[in-house]
């Protein structure tokens, strides 16, 4: 293993994601939004990139964190699940934090959660004393006794987690929880949340100090652009001036609108970056409401 932080110069960044797996087509996607392209390589592990000099770097989800505190790579998509449960590895080992997050991606949500048999009244974290935890999360469950004052055995599964209690492996377990489908499924219920998870930008502790930082800088802007109007549309439409009162308050999800007069005539031309749904339902509301010649345009980038 290689210091925290690693020094080694390079003239392009390097991120790393999933090779396959829940979050590698949506990373892959809004990197791509990014205004970034790739060249494939035969192995299909490394992609050079050819708009900007961002290379993407193929792998287990496991081992995004471990590769950006080596100084492999620069930044990562992973699960915060993932991250957290590493960071608080280090920390229980006496290492040093090598990773944070840098931003929350909003996709990828899911949650890290205990789970009983249905069949139990839960009444709180006590509960657990003296019995076994079923888990791959090993770190971020013991923290969380820890913080509750409980003292519970931590049983480590790779997989299948689900079905420890009906092994007879543990009473309770501690996993990812999405729909809720696979506990239902094993006759378990969801009691507490340990944290809440989606997936995020990882990176190292502090920034870099070569021709990186402005890449990274770069791609930073750009993603906070791609966030904000990932679900975001430009709503365009006329009213008339006396009508703007009640029109506005449907527009709360709006960036500041612009209202502009249109010559000759006593109507307004409105225009607004809506963040939130703009469906039929309030296109209708806006027209009762007043509006003229609605607009509903897709958003495809955005720099603030
Ligand atoms: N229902 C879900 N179950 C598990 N993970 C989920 C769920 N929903 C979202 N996720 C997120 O997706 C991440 C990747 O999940 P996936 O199942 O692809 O990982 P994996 O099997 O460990 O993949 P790898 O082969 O890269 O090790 C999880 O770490 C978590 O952050
Ligand atoms: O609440 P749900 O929507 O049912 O999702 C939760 C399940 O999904 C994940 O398993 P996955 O499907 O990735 O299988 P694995 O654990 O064998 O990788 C996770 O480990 C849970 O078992
Ligand atoms: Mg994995």
């Amino acid at each position: 293993m290689n210091p925290a932080t690693p020094t080694v110069a390079r003239d392009r960044l390097r991120i790393a994601i999933q090779k396959s797996g829940r979050l590698a087509e949506p990373a892959r996607a809004l990197l791509a939004s990014c205004g970034l392209s790739w060249r494939e390589s035969r192995d299909r592990l490394f992609c050079y990139g050819e708009t900007l000099p961002v290379d993407l770097l193929l792998v287990r989800d496991d081992d995004i964190p471990g590769l950006i505190a080596d100084g492999v790579c620069d930044l990562g998509v992973v699960g915060r699940n993932v991250l957290l449960e590493q960071d608080a590895g280090r920390r229980g080992d006496g290492r040093a934090s090598a990773f944070r997050e840098w931003r929350a991606l909003g996709f990828g949500s899911c949650r890290l959660a205990l789970a009983v048999p249905e069949g139990w009244e839960w009444q709180g974290a006590a509960q657990l004393a003296g019995k076994r935890i079923a888990t791959s999360y090993p770190a971020l469950l013991s923290q969380w006794l820890v913080a509750q004052g409980v003292a519970a055995d931590v049983v480590l599964l790779s997989g299948s987690v689900e079905i420890a209690p009906r092994l007879g492996q543990a009473e309770a377990i501690c996993d990812l929880v999405s729909s809720g489908a696979t506990l239902a499924a094993n006759q378990l219920k969801p009691v507490q949340t340990v944290i809440e998870s989606e997936a995020v930008l990882a990176g190292p502790i502090g920034g870099f100090d070569d021709v990186r930082g402005e890449l990274a800088d770069l791609l930073l802007r750009r993603l906070d652009g791609a966030l904000r109007i990932r679900h975001s549309k430009l709503l365009m439409f006329q009213a008339r001036r006396e009508s703007m009162a009640g029109l506005l308050p449907l527009l709360a999800d709006a960036e500041a609108p612009t209202v502009t007069r249109i010559d000759g005539s006593d109507d307004l031309a409105l225009q607004a970056l809506c963040h939130g749904t703009v469906g039929w339902q309030r296109l209708e509301e806006l027209k009762r409401a007043g509006a003229r010649g609605l607009l509903v345009l897709p958003v495809e980038g955005m720099l603030a």
